[in-house]
């Protein structure tokens, strides 16, 4: 029997689940500092990081911190090495005012949420950089990852292509790198790997057609982001299959490389980081309670936190997505041999909270992270996306090749799991760029699969958006006549998806609304209404009316998942800021009607009626 729509709304709802527990939402390094940097003859720091740029082991120098009016300039060294350095520390922590934060749009000092101090740009200057040192390429990479688009339908692609086969495939290519791997390796590390080294005999041994030395660079950098020069087995297996492929499509067409053509289709975002302040967190009780980062700008996607290496204990910065969290834990102490510059950044959406100190005092330098047009430049190979490979794209097709789900057609709204920044008046102008993790896996499986949609901006507390949102989505589903695959695409906000948001309600929305907003108006007849509200029956009356309509028509998934949290999104920012305020976002999806399924792909129609047939034929007496 094929599935129920109830099944299939389940299976999307299930994919969403597991890509959300996938996603990363915070992410942190650590880059050792080097003491005694070389120098020129000069005296000058060269190479300033002594970065080995191939081996990806950056370190770095002391950072230096400067402030102080004209004439009475200061500097501290970090880690610092002498009694001087331990009294420009704490000249350091003299200087820096007390640490307001936002709530109910006010910069407020409380010292039972936050207890730290504060230093602004205009009154210290770094010698600390986060691109010198790496941190913005890796933050780029893993929470703005390149997005790929793929032909719709790509053959050989998704569960049902040739699952037996590529099970066989990987079973052999398993063996052979089994046959590689290290004991000894195996041992020190607790798991199995092969090395860079091995790669060609690998190749050969299972009778693959040898990597020119370019692309097997391309492949290694793809798969070895961290140029650590070994791979996990199920990473070099998934190498293999790249090479694999690259070689079958030599073969068919006589060409070379089919990684040039997905080059060509990726889409890289850049993130630009913009130092914010300098914090210190002292013990006693230096802390900052749960709070979300209050976004300065629509374009802002995440926040940096920099650990500068002064001695203290405690402090930790726990960052929580939904019903997860991550303990970024920097607590040193001046012993330590190899001091370190610890960092985290994380969706600024994301509920963090700094845990008390307990001894010293714990630095920061706090970025805010804004989205910028991508270099191409950052290889950006780890964690590119192939849409067509997404879990939640095969189930949109299995769901539409199905004549029991949203026969008549229907309209699905996913609750997006983060918010967005969201400033008045203008539009959401950076949808669907913006869109962070799993959110921007969803958009990619919606847009991969060619159903025409559109992101909403929606009252979490009742579920109403705006009024036009179905009648656009049809408007451009008949423009565009889809679904159809689409040969190529980008990540341009000018492209078919809808992005709506235009106006501002920061207030809760129902706080000195007339009596109308608590009426039903969906059960209750037109005379009552008109005996409710005669002469108040205003446009906002009607507006509302249709967006209670709209409400009913369409199917919730994933709807409240980021209900906890709205109560500090409104409350508690780092900062009050008026013209910027998180929204919730659904991405409303129109399924056609079966009939125009059948229209727009026969292929699928008429196998999915033969099943349908047959199905039918088992259950006759
Ligand atoms: O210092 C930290 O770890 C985080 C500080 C923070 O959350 C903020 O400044 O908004
Ligand atoms: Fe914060």
């Amino acid at each position: 029997m094929p599935p129920t729509q109830e099944d299939c709304l389940e299976s999307f709802s299930t994919a969403l689940e597991s890509g959300s527990r996938e996603a990363t939402f915070t992410c942190g390094g650590s880059i050792p500092i080097v003491i005694e940097p070389k120098r020129t003859q000069s005296g000058d720091l060269t190479p300033r990081t002594d970065a080995k740029v191939h081996g990806q082991k950056i370190v770095t120098k002391p950072v230096t911190v400067r402030w102080g009016l004209d004439g009475q300039g200061r500097v501290l060294s970090l880690p610092g090495r002498s009694t001087q350095d331990s009294a420009a520390l704490q000249d350091l922590v003299q200087a820096c005012q007390p640490a307001t934060f936002g709530r109910g749009g006010e910069n407020v000092l409380d010292e039972t949420y936050r207890r730290a101090g504060a230093m602004s740009t205009d009154a210290f200057s770094t010698g600390f950089c986060p691109y010198e040192t790496g941190i913005i390429d890796v933050v780029t990479q893993l929470l703005l990852p390149p997005v790929i688009d793929e032909a719709w339908h790509n053959p050989g692609d998704g569960p049902e292509a040739g699952g037996e086969v590529v099970d066989e495939q990987t079973r052999r290519i398993d063996e052979a790198i089994a046959m590689k791997v290290d004991t000894d390796f195996v041992l020190r590390q607790g798991y199995r790997a092969i090395h860079t080294s091995q790669l060609p005999s690998l190749l050969a041994d299972l009778g693959i057609s040898a990597a020119d030395e370019d692309e097997l660079g391309d492949l290694v950098e793809k798969f070895d982001p961290l140029r650590t020069g070994s791979f996990a087995s199920n990473v070099a297996c998934e190498l293999v299959k790249e090479r694999m492929d690259a070689a079958a499509a030599e073969q068919a067409c006589g060409q070379t490389l089919q990684l040039e053509v997905t080059e060509r289709k990726r889409t890289f975002r850049g993130l630009r980081a913009e130092l914010y302040k300098l914090n210190v967190y002292s013990s006693p009780s230096g802390m900052f309670k749960p709070h979300v980062d209050t976004p300065r700008s629509e374009s802002q996607v995440g926040s940096l936190v920099v650990c500068l290496p002064a001695p203290f204990a405690g402090g930790a910065l726990a960052v929580r997505h939904q019903d997860q969290e991550v303990v970024h834990r920097w607590e040193a102490d001046s012993s330590e041999r190899q001091p370190a510059i610890q960092w985290a950044a994380f969706y600024s959406d994301c509920e963090h909270e700094v845990l008390q100190v307990t001894a010293g005092h714990r630095i920061t330098l706090t970025y805010n992270l804004f989205l910028s047009p991508g270099t191409g430049l950052l290889a950006g190979k780890p964690l590119n996306l192939i849409s067509s490979r997404l879990p939640l794209v095969s189930r949109f097709q299995q769901a539409l090749a199905n004549p029991a789900f949203a026969p008549q057609g229907m309209y699905i709204a996913f609750a997006l799991t983060h918010s967005y920044p969201h400033a008045h008046p203008s539009a959401f102008a950076l949808m669907p760029k913006m869109l962070k993790g799993v959110d921007m896996a969803l958009y990619e499986a919606v847009y991969a699969t060619g159903l025409t949609c559109s992101l909403e901006e929606v009252n979490e507390m009742d579920l109403l958006m705006r009024a036009d949102v179905l009648k656009d989505l049809d408007r451009s589903f008949d423009t565009a006549s889809r679904p159809q695959g689409r040969e190529t695409g980008n990540l341009d906000a000018s492209h078919e998806v809808n992005s709506s948001l235009t106006k501002m309600e920061v207030l809760s929305d129902r706080e000195g609304e007339p009596d109308e907003w608590e009426i039903d108006l969906g059960t209750s007849s037109s005379e009552e209404e008109d005996e409710c509200y005669g002469s108040v029956r205003d446009e906002r009356y009607w507006d509302l009316k249709e967006r209670k309509q709209i409400r009913r028509r369409v199917t919730w998934i994933g709807s409240g998942r980021s209900k906890d949290l709205s109560s500090i999104f409104l409350a508690l920012g780092n900062e009050a800021e008026l013209k910027m305020k998180y929204s919730s976002v659904a991405l409303v999806v129109k399924i056609p009607g079966w009939d125009r399924r059948c229209l727009a792909d026969r292929t699928a129609c008429r196998e999915a009626t033969d099943t349908e047939e047959t199905a039918r034929d088992d259950h006759m007496p």
